[in-house]
Protein backbone atom coordinates (compact mmCIF):
# COMPACT_ATOMS: atom_id res chain seq x y z
CA UNK A 1 0.00 0.00 0.00
CA UNK A 2 0.97 3.70 -0.90
CA UNK A 3 1.38 6.00 2.14
CA UNK A 4 -0.33 8.99 0.58
CA UNK A 5 -2.10 9.02 -3.01
CA UNK A 6 -4.05 12.02 -3.90
CA UNK A 7 -6.22 12.19 -7.26
CA UNK A 8 -7.35 14.79 -9.26
CA UNK A 9 -7.80 16.66 -5.81
CA UNK A 10 -9.74 19.97 -5.93
CA UNK A 11 -10.32 23.15 -3.13
CA UNK A 12 -11.84 26.24 -4.14
CA UNK A 13 -12.53 29.07 -1.74
CA UNK A 14 -15.17 31.51 -3.38
CA UNK A 15 -14.34 31.53 -7.01
CA UNK A 16 -10.14 31.06 -6.16
CA UNK A 17 -9.14 27.43 -7.51
CA UNK A 18 -6.83 27.07 -4.58
CA UNK A 19 -5.71 23.37 -5.98
CA UNK A 20 -7.13 22.55 -9.14
CA UNK A 21 -6.65 18.74 -9.92
CA UNK A 22 -3.24 17.82 -8.14
CA UNK A 23 -2.37 14.23 -8.73
CA UNK A 24 0.63 12.38 -6.30
CA UNK A 25 1.54 9.22 -4.52
CA UNK A 26 3.85 9.42 -1.65
CA UNK A 27 5.67 5.59 -0.88
CA UNK A 28 5.92 4.41 2.36
CA UNK A 29 9.35 5.30 3.91
CA UNK A 30 10.76 8.21 1.15
CA UNK A 31 10.87 11.78 1.54
CA UNK A 32 8.42 13.64 -0.40
CA UNK A 33 8.46 17.30 -1.21
CA UNK A 34 5.29 19.41 -1.72
CA UNK A 35 7.44 22.52 -3.58
CA UNK A 36 6.68 25.81 -4.87
CA UNK A 37 6.43 29.53 -3.98
CA UNK A 38 3.83 31.57 -2.23
CA UNK A 39 -0.07 30.98 -3.16
CA UNK A 40 0.64 27.23 -4.94
CA UNK A 41 -1.68 25.66 -3.18
CA UNK A 42 0.83 23.73 -0.84
CA UNK A 43 -1.34 24.39 2.22
CA UNK A 44 -4.23 23.81 1.19
CA UNK A 45 -3.21 20.24 0.00
CA UNK A 46 -1.53 19.24 3.11
CA UNK A 47 -4.54 20.37 4.78
CA UNK A 48 -6.47 17.93 3.26
CA UNK A 49 -4.43 15.30 3.41
CA UNK A 50 -4.76 15.57 6.90
CA UNK A 51 -8.47 16.53 7.47
CA UNK A 52 -8.74 19.40 8.10
CA UNK A 53 -10.51 20.29 4.60
CA UNK A 54 -12.84 18.23 2.47
CA UNK A 55 -11.84 18.22 -0.96
CA UNK A 56 -14.43 19.63 -3.63
CA UNK A 57 -13.56 17.08 -5.96
CA UNK A 58 -10.94 13.98 -6.54
CA UNK A 59 -9.58 11.70 -4.06
CA UNK A 60 -7.35 11.51 -0.78
CA UNK A 61 -6.07 8.45 0.84
CA UNK A 62 -3.58 8.13 3.39
CA UNK A 63 -2.47 5.25 4.69
CA UNK A 64 -5.25 3.29 3.09
CA UNK A 65 -7.98 5.65 4.91
CA UNK A 66 -9.90 8.95 3.62
CA UNK A 67 -8.93 11.73 6.08
CA UNK A 68 -11.90 13.64 5.72
CA UNK A 69 -14.39 10.75 6.43
CA UNK A 70 -11.94 9.37 9.68
CA UNK A 71 -10.21 12.11 10.37
CA UNK A 72 -9.73 10.91 13.90
CA UNK A 73 -8.00 7.52 13.00
CA UNK A 74 -5.68 9.40 10.49
CA UNK A 75 -4.65 11.83 13.17
CA UNK A 76 -3.20 8.82 15.30
CA UNK A 77 -1.37 7.68 12.56
CA UNK A 78 -0.06 10.82 11.27
CA UNK A 79 2.04 13.80 12.90
CA UNK A 80 1.72 16.87 11.93
CA UNK A 81 4.14 20.29 12.06
CA UNK A 82 1.88 23.00 10.59
CA UNK A 83 3.39 26.57 9.30
CA UNK A 84 3.37 29.08 12.47
CA UNK A 85 2.22 26.62 15.17
CA UNK A 86 2.54 28.11 18.76
CA UNK A 87 2.45 27.39 22.23
CA UNK A 88 1.70 29.06 25.35
CA UNK A 89 4.72 31.01 25.95
CA UNK A 90 4.64 29.42 29.47
CA UNK A 91 4.41 26.01 28.52
CA UNK A 92 7.58 24.00 29.52
CA UNK A 93 9.22 21.72 27.16
CA UNK A 94 8.32 18.65 29.25
CA UNK A 95 5.03 20.00 29.44
CA UNK A 96 4.49 20.32 25.76
CA UNK A 97 5.62 16.53 24.84
CA UNK A 98 3.60 15.02 27.92
CA UNK A 99 0.48 17.08 26.91
CA UNK A 100 0.58 15.82 23.00
CA UNK A 101 1.78 12.22 24.13
CA UNK A 102 -1.56 12.36 25.66
CA UNK A 103 -3.81 12.25 22.71
CA UNK A 104 -2.43 9.25 21.16
CA UNK A 105 -3.54 5.61 21.82
CA UNK A 106 0.14 4.59 21.45
CA UNK A 107 2.32 7.38 21.81
CA UNK A 108 5.86 7.01 21.86
CA UNK A 109 8.14 7.87 25.19
CA UNK A 110 7.67 11.11 25.50
CA UNK A 111 10.96 11.42 27.49
CA UNK A 112 12.73 9.11 24.88
CA UNK A 113 11.07 11.94 21.94
CA UNK A 114 12.54 14.65 23.96
CA UNK A 115 15.96 12.78 24.47
CA UNK A 116 16.09 11.69 20.90
CA UNK A 117 15.52 15.18 19.47
CA UNK A 118 18.23 16.69 22.14
CA UNK A 119 15.59 18.83 24.02
CA UNK A 120 16.66 17.32 27.59
CA UNK A 121 18.68 19.41 28.82
CA UNK A 122 15.56 22.30 27.84
CA UNK A 123 13.02 20.17 28.96
CA UNK A 124 12.25 22.90 32.13
CA UNK A 125 12.48 25.61 29.81
CA UNK A 126 9.76 27.91 28.51
CA UNK A 127 8.36 27.82 25.21
CA UNK A 128 8.96 31.72 24.74
CA UNK A 129 12.14 31.46 25.72
CA UNK A 130 13.64 29.49 23.22
CA UNK A 131 15.93 30.50 20.05
CA UNK A 132 14.11 29.82 16.77
CA UNK A 133 15.87 26.65 16.08
CA UNK A 134 15.25 25.44 19.56
CA UNK A 135 11.28 25.82 19.03
CA UNK A 136 11.36 24.05 15.44
CA UNK A 137 13.00 21.15 16.89
CA UNK A 138 10.35 20.77 19.63
CA UNK A 139 7.69 21.46 16.92
CA UNK A 140 9.20 18.62 15.21
CA UNK A 141 9.23 16.38 18.41
CA UNK A 142 6.00 17.05 19.06
CA UNK A 143 5.03 15.54 15.54
CA UNK A 144 6.96 12.87 16.41
CA UNK A 145 5.57 11.76 19.64
CA UNK A 146 2.68 9.68 18.99
CA UNK A 147 4.76 7.59 17.10
CA UNK A 148 3.64 8.52 13.41
CA UNK A 149 3.72 6.15 10.46
CA UNK A 150 3.95 9.76 8.52
CA UNK A 151 5.10 13.10 9.34
CA UNK A 152 3.75 16.41 7.76
CA UNK A 153 6.77 19.33 7.92
CA UNK A 154 5.39 22.94 6.55
CA UNK A 155 7.81 24.79 6.16
CA UNK A 156 10.16 23.95 9.18
CA UNK A 157 13.08 25.47 8.43
CA UNK A 158 11.48 29.46 7.77
CA UNK A 159 13.26 31.94 9.80
CA UNK A 160 16.44 29.38 10.57
CA UNK A 161 19.76 30.82 10.58
CA UNK A 162 21.90 28.75 7.85
CA UNK A 163 23.34 26.57 10.78
CA UNK A 164 20.11 25.61 12.78
CA UNK A 165 18.77 24.72 9.11
CA UNK A 166 21.51 22.16 8.27
CA UNK A 167 20.37 20.78 11.83
CA UNK A 168 16.94 20.43 11.02
CA UNK A 169 17.85 18.81 7.48
CA UNK A 170 19.77 16.19 9.58
CA UNK A 171 16.77 15.42 11.87
CA UNK A 172 14.71 15.04 8.56
CA UNK A 173 17.28 12.66 7.20
CA UNK A 174 17.52 10.84 10.41
CA UNK A 175 13.78 10.54 10.44
CA UNK A 176 14.15 8.47 7.09
CA UNK A 177 16.50 6.72 8.11
CA UNK A 178 14.49 5.29 11.51
CA UNK A 179 11.65 4.36 8.65
CA UNK A 180 9.14 6.97 9.07
CA UNK A 181 7.30 8.44 6.16
CA UNK A 182 8.25 11.94 5.48
CA UNK A 183 6.00 14.94 3.45
CA UNK A 184 7.98 17.93 3.27
CA UNK A 185 6.37 21.29 2.73
CA UNK A 186 8.79 23.95 1.17
CA UNK A 187 9.01 26.94 -0.66
CA UNK A 188 13.05 26.22 -0.12
CA UNK A 189 14.03 24.67 -3.68
CA UNK A 190 17.69 24.53 -2.03
CA UNK A 191 16.08 22.26 0.64
CA UNK A 192 13.69 19.76 -1.32
CA UNK A 193 16.78 18.92 -3.63
CA UNK A 194 18.93 17.96 -0.77
CA UNK A 195 16.14 16.06 1.25
CA UNK A 196 14.12 14.67 -1.07
CA UNK A 197 13.68 11.40 -2.70
CA UNK A 198 10.54 12.92 -4.70
CA UNK A 199 8.55 15.82 -5.37
CA UNK A 200 5.64 17.57 -7.02
CA UNK A 201 6.32 21.19 -8.02
CA UNK A 202 2.90 22.86 -7.57
CA UNK A 203 2.09 26.44 -9.09
CA UNK A 204 -1.25 27.87 -9.51
CA UNK A 205 -2.95 25.04 -8.32
CA UNK A 206 -1.48 22.20 -10.68
CA UNK A 207 1.62 19.83 -10.34
CA UNK A 208 3.90 21.17 -12.91
CA UNK A 209 6.49 18.07 -12.43
CA UNK A 210 6.50 15.46 -9.91
CA UNK A 211 9.81 12.70 -10.04
CA UNK A 212 12.94 12.52 -8.37
CA UNK A 213 15.14 15.78 -8.05
CA UNK A 214 17.74 14.68 -10.74
CA UNK A 215 14.68 13.69 -13.39
CA UNK A 216 12.96 16.63 -12.80
CA UNK A 217 16.00 18.56 -13.68
CA UNK A 218 16.92 16.48 -16.41
CA UNK A 219 13.26 17.12 -18.25
CA UNK A 220 13.66 20.84 -17.82
CA UNK A 221 17.56 20.54 -18.78
CA UNK A 222 18.26 22.71 -16.02
CA UNK A 223 21.20 22.24 -12.75
CA UNK A 224 18.73 23.05 -10.04
CA UNK A 225 15.11 22.64 -8.98
CA UNK A 226 15.06 26.35 -8.88
CA UNK A 227 15.87 26.98 -12.23
CA UNK A 228 13.76 24.09 -13.15
CA UNK A 229 10.69 25.50 -11.63
CA UNK A 230 11.34 28.85 -13.80
CA UNK A 231 11.72 26.86 -16.67
CA UNK A 232 8.24 25.46 -15.78
CA UNK A 233 6.61 28.29 -15.04
CA UNK A 234 7.70 29.77 -17.63
CA UNK A 235 6.58 27.00 -20.05
CA UNK A 236 3.05 27.04 -18.57
CA UNK A 237 2.25 30.70 -18.65
N1 LIG B 1 -9.09 30.11 3.75
C1 LIG B 1 -8.92 30.64 2.54
N2 LIG B 1 -9.86 31.44 1.99
C2 LIG B 1 -9.69 31.97 0.77
N3 LIG B 1 -8.61 31.78 -0.02
C3 LIG B 1 -7.62 31.01 0.48
C4 LIG B 1 -7.71 30.40 1.79
N4 LIG B 1 -6.58 29.69 2.01
C5 LIG B 1 -5.83 29.84 0.90
N5 LIG B 1 -6.44 30.63 -0.02
C6 LIG B 1 -5.94 30.98 -1.37
O1 LIG B 1 -5.68 29.76 -2.04
C7 LIG B 1 -4.47 29.83 -2.78
C8 LIG B 1 -3.51 28.73 -2.31
O2 LIG B 1 -3.11 28.99 -0.97
P1 LIG B 1 -2.20 28.00 -0.09
O3 LIG B 1 -2.09 28.59 1.27
O4 LIG B 1 -2.72 26.64 -0.22
O5 LIG B 1 -0.83 28.12 -0.87
P2 LIG B 1 0.65 27.81 -0.36
O6 LIG B 1 1.36 27.22 -1.52
O7 LIG B 1 0.62 27.02 0.87
O8 LIG B 1 1.22 29.24 -0.07
P3 LIG B 1 2.17 29.73 1.14
O9 LIG B 1 3.52 29.21 0.83
O10 LIG B 1 2.08 31.22 1.01
O11 LIG B 1 1.56 29.21 2.40
C9 LIG B 1 -3.95 31.24 -2.60
O12 LIG B 1 -4.39 32.01 -3.70
C10 LIG B 1 -4.60 31.69 -1.30
O13 LIG B 1 -4.77 33.09 -1.32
Amino acid sequence: MEAIEVKDLRKVYGSTPAVAGVTFTVHAGEIFGIAGHNGAGKTTTVECLIGLRRPDGGSVRVLGEDPARRRRAVAQRIGVQLQESALPERMKVAEALRAYAAFYRAPADWRQVMERWGLGPLARQAYGDLSGGQKQRLMLALALVGDPEVVVLDELTTGLDPVARRETWRLVNDLRASGTTVVLVSHYFDETEALCDRLAILARGRVQATGTPAEIMAATGTGSLEEAYFALEGADR
